[in-house]
């Protein structure tokens, strides 16, 4: 599909199709609300949330910093480079890295430090998982989904071929109009210039239901990308998209 015939689909400034057919009237709907106030900036709030958040458990996780020092040529200066955080205890006594036909026992400057590093041993399970969480679920107030609402959840609703957009066909949304849908029960809310019905996802958002509540009703364009923009919205709401965003048709 040509990104002209879609502009002038949105914009409505051609009848033609994607086969050069005129288009049928009534394949889009174009919506808009008189009456309505036209200021959308009050609750617009796009400061984004601490990611992780500020009680995840990924906070906890211990902070890794490498440094790779590099020669002008480009190379990998490996005789400064750092050991490997750890190797398995069996490593740690160099004899057993004895190679024949070697003069030394020891196999690279990195060896010594082998034995003294056999406490971070980079084999070892995370501490993660071998350590109690310091901080109680209830201190973290970690959102948590509740059963049956994981990602591949979603996934299968999104395949289950349940109607989760709520409208009959794509529509032509103006802010007035999606300004008009900003309760839980009935949340829209546009990304991208692409407008999507949020209530079935709300109880699957890995974010929780608050924070993706913040963009309904109103373009959330920014608010996501500065939150998490490696999120692909296009893939997880695909099933709910539901029009596009345009603008206010003009007064004159
Ligand atoms: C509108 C569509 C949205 C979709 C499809 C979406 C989807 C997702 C996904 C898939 C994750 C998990 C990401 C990961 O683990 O890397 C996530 C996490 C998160 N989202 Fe969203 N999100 C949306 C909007 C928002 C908005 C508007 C906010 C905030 C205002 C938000 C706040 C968060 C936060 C704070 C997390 C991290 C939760 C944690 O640390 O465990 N999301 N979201």
């Amino acid at each position: 599909m040509s990104v002209s015939f879609l502009r002038s689909w949105i914009y409505g400034s051609s009848d033609t199709t994607i086969d050069g057919t005129t288009a049928t009237p009534q394949s889009t709907v174009t919506l808009s609300v008189t009456n309505v106030d036209n200021d959308n900036n009050d609750n617009d709030d796009d400061t984004p949330p601490a990611f992780p958040s500020l009680n995840s458990i990924q906070r906890s996780g211990p902070s890794i910093s490498m440094s790779v020092s590099r020669s002008g040529n480009g190379r990998v200066n490996k005789e400064l480079m750092p050991p490997p955080s750890g190797l398995p205890s069996r490593f740690n006594n160099t004899q057993d890295l004895t190679v024949p036909g070697l003069s030394s026992n020891k196999l690279s400057p990195f060896d010594s430090h082998s034995s003294s590093s056999s406490s971070s041993n980079s084999l070892q399970l995370p501490p993660s998982t071998i350590k109690p969480p310091t901080l109680t679920p209830k201190q973290r107030q970690k959102v948590a989904l509740a059963p049956g609402h994981s990602t591949l959840d979603w996934a299968a609703l999104k395949t289950s071929g349940k109607d989760l957009r709520g409208v009959p066909t794509l529509l032509r949304v103006t802010p007035s109009l999606l300004k008009l849908h900003r309760k839980p029960d009935d949340a829209w809310t546009a990304i991208n210039g692409k407008v999507y019905n949020i209530t079935p996802y709300l109880d699957f958002h890995p974010g929780g239901v608050k924070e993706l509540m913040r963009v309904a009703g109103r373009d959330g364009t920014k608010l996501f990308a500065s939150t998490h923009a490696w999120v692909n919205v296009e893939m997880m709401l695909d099933e709910c998209m539901i029009g596009f965003l345009v603008p206010e048709p003009s007064l004159s």
